[in-house]
């Protein structure tokens, strides 16, 4: 199972977390979130150290922005969770950068926003849907993905924290490839508990 921890900030935080049994770190680049990485050289160069592939999470961003940042902060992967459309989906992966697009999920309704992005994500994030963007620290009724038919793998996500161990564990679906940690595992925001993250990477494998 993929484990990817989002939200990572400060530099030591970010070494802690590298050293875990995680596949995947992320860092926030949207101005409005209380976990966006600030543009300079200190928080540059300790992305760019995380020996784990990186991951930009963006909101609406412009595709030159985001492929600014993915130079500057070594980010393979970008993490998509406004209203980019396929077309830039598409265009970003062209130009060699790996694709994560987050779907807004309640009801088994908003599925139907996945299909757009059949050809042109590598993955996608079920994340629940909330009146911002992401980082709402609240669960959605795992159940409805039952009705998920598509062909692109998906990572679970929204309000994932320590007591979820055995629902993960209890989750089947065919096109499910892992965990996307973030608020649930914080003590503030963006300083992931390591401790807990590794109790909960050994409960879950
Ligand atoms: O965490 C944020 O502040 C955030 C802001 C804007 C877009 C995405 C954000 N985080 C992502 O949201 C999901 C769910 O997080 P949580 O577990 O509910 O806290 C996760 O993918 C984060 O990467």
């Amino acid at each position: 199972m993929i484990v990817k921890v989002c939200g990572l900030r400060d530099p030591e935080n970010i070494r802690a977390v590298d050293r875990l049994a995680v596949d995947l770190c992320g860092f926030i680049f949207y101005p409005r979130s209380p976990r966006c990485v600030p543009d300079d050289e200190l928080h540059a160069e300790a992305v760019r150290s995380c020996r784990k592939p990186a991951a930009g999470v963006f909101v609406d961003a412009s595709p030159a922005e985001m492929l600014r940042t993915a130079e500057r902060f070594g980010l393979g992967w970008l993490q998509l969770h406004g209203d980019e459309s396929p077309e830039a989906c598409g265009e970003l992966r062209r130009q060699g950068c790996r694709i994560i697009k987050a779907i807004r999920v309640a009801a088994a309704a908003d599925l139907a926003a996945a299909r757009a992005y059949e050809d042109c994500a590598d993955y996608l994030l079920f994340d629940t849907r909330c009146d911002g963007y992401g980082g709402s620290g609240w669960r959605f009724d795992w159940r409805v993905l039952d009705a998920y038919t598509g062909r692109v793998p998906f990572l679970l996500s929204g309000g994932i924290d320590a007591g979820c161990a055995d629902a993960v564990r209890g989750f089947a679906h065919p096109r499910f490839a892992g965990v996307d940690l973030n608020s649930g595992f914080e003590t503030a925001p963006a300083v992931k508990d390591a401790g807990k993250l590794e109790e909960f990477i050994a409960k879950i494998q």
